[in-house]
C-alpha cells in the first residue's frame, strides 16, 4: 500500500438534463496528503467525491492517480486504489461485523480464490485499529450508527487503498471516537479526501481544503490561506470569526447570523 498522487483536471459534471452541479475544477494533491472539501449544504462536496471514486463520470475533464485517467483502467484496479467511506450504509444487515471488513479484501481475489491468511491479518489489523475486535462476530444491524461508521471505515482501511475518500467521516461519532478517526486519518500512509462540515475540524487535521461554493471552487489550498473570515463568511451566508488557538497556532472559528451580534 501506497499514497497516490491525485490530479483533477478540468473536471466538471453536469445532469442529464444539462444542469451544471459542479464547474469545471482542476486541482493537484500530492501523495500522502489530507485535503478537506467544504462548503455549505448543496456546494457540491458529494458530487466532487463521487468524481473522486468513479460513481460519476465528469461531463467533461478528468481524474488522474498517479497520472491515470481513473476511468481508463479496470473496475477493479480502481477498487485496489480507491476506497471510499460514505455516508450511505450498505443494507447487508445480516453480515458480522468481520465479514463487512473482510468485503474490503473483494478487490484482491479472483473468482475461484477464497480468503487466504495474509488477508485475514489484514482485516484483523483494520479491526483493532478501529477498536472493534470485540465487535467482529456481532451482526452489522445491531451496531450503533457510529460503531457501524467504524466498521465502514476499517473495511475501506482492508481495502489497502492508495487514495481514501471519506464522506463526514466523524458523522455519527463521539467525540473520543471523533478524535480517534482524526489521528488515524493523520497516520495513514494514503493520501486522503474527506469533506467536513466542521471548518475547525477541517482547519485542524488538513494539509489542504477545497472551498465550494455553489458548485464552484472559491478557494483551495492550506487552511490558514483558505479559510478566512471573509471566504466563511461569503461560502456559508455567516458572520465568522476566528482566533488563533494557543500555543498550536490552530484556526478556531464561531459564527453568528448576518446582521446579528
Ligand atoms: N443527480 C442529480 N440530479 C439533480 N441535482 C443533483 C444531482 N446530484 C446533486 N444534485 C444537486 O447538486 C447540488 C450539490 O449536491 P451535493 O450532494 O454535491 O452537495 P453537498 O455539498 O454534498 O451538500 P450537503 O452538505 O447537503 O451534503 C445540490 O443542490 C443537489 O440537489
Amino acid at each position: 500500500m501506497s499514497a497516490a498522487k491525485l490530479n483533477v483536471i478540468n473536471a466538471c459534471w453536469s445532469t442529464r438534463s444539462g444542469d451544471p452541479i459542479l464547474k469545471p475544477l482542476s486541482l493537484s494533491l500530492n501523495a500522502g496528503r489530507v485535503m478537506g472539501v467544504v462548503g455549505a449544504n448543496g456546494a457540491g462536496k458529494s458530487t466532487f467525491l463521487r468524481l473522486l471514486y468513479r460513481y460519476l463520470k465528469p461531463s467533461q475533464g478528468s481524474i488522474e492517480i498517479d497520472g491515470r485517467d481513473i476511468w481508463s483502467l479496470s473496475p477493479r484496479l480502481v477498487a485496489q486504489n480507491v476506497a471510499a467511506v460514505l455516508q450511505e450504509q450498505p443494507t447487508d444487515f445480516a453480515l458480522t461485523v468481520r465479514e463487512i471488513v473482510e468485503l474490503g479484501r473483494t478487490p484482491y481475489r479472483s473468482i475461484l480464490s477464497t480468503k487466504n491468511e495474509n488477508d485475514s491479518t489484514i482485516v484483523d489489523s483494520a479491526l483493532r485499529k478501529l477498536e472493534l475486535s470485540e465487535f467482529a462476530g456481532r451482526r452489522f444491524g445491531t451496531l450503533s450508527g457510529g460503531e457501524r461508521q467504524r466498521a465502514m471505515v476499517a473495511r475501506a482501511l482492508a481495502q489497502e487503498p492508495s487514495l481514501l475518500i471519506l464522506d463526514e467521516p466523524t458523522n455519527h461519532l463521539d467525540i473520543r471516537h471523533q478524535l480517534e478517526i482524526i489521528e488515524l486519518i493523520r497516520d495513514l500512509d494514503m493520501t486522503i479526501v474527506t469533506s467536513l462540515h466542521d471548518l475547525n475540524m477541517a482547519a485542524g487535521v488538513c494539509d489542504e481544503i477545497l472551498l465550494l461554493k455553489q458548485g464552484a471552487v472559491l478557494a483551495f489550498g492550506p487552511p490558514q490561506t483558505v479559510l478566512t473570515n471573509q471566504s466563511v463568511s461569503y461560502a456559508f451566508n455567516v458572520s465568522a470569526q476566528s482566533e488563533k488557538l494557543m500555543p498550536t497556532d490552530r484556526l478556531h472559528f464561531t459564527y453568528t447570523l448576518m446582521g446579528r451580534t
